[in-house]
């Protein structure tokens, strides 16, 4: 396994440890990778007020928004077992802005890091709806 994808894979993990989630029981961690060649984890963020909690993807991005950039080239997410932990529908969303039209490779990992899918954001979501899709004709 090429290094890069190496380490995003660890960065995922050690946010997926680092997750907060003891309602479902089910840490997730996320890394995204930018153009740029940084590397943004982010975890879930559960809540007493259960719809409150906030996915692993979104907390990745936005620390990678944060940090000034703006277009994703890989994301990993690495599970709690053996389940292939695909992004939810509202994540789907959240990466297709910054993956563009085209898609973006995503990586799904069991909770050892072990590859369970690879396929893109245009995969996952696809016919999205995206920044491209905005009429600037406003009347
Ligand atoms: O890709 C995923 C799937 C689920 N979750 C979180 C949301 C919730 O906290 C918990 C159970 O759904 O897992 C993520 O963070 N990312
Ligand atoms: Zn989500």
């Amino acid at each position: 396994m090429a290094t890069d994808m190496k380490a995003l894979i660890d960065a995922a993990i050690k946010a997926r440890d680092a997750a907060y989630a003891p309602y479902s029981n089910h840490p997730v961690g996320a890394a995204v990778l930018t153009t740029d060649g940084s590397v943004f984890a982010g975890a879930n963020v559960e809540n007493a007020a259960y719809p409150l909690g906030t996915c692993a993807e979104a907390g990745a991005i936005s620390a990678m928004v944060l940090a000034g950039e703006r277009e994703i080239a890989h994301v990993v997410v690495v599970g709690p077992g053996e389940a292939t932990c695909t992004p939810c529908g509202g994540c789907r969303q959240k990466i297709r802005e910054f993956a563009g039209p085209a898609g973006k490779p995503i990586t799904i990992c069991d909770k050892d890091g072990n590859i369970l899918l690879e396929t893109t954001s245009a995969e996952l979501l696809p016919h999205a709806f995206g920044p491209e899709n905005i009429d600037e004709a406003k009347g």
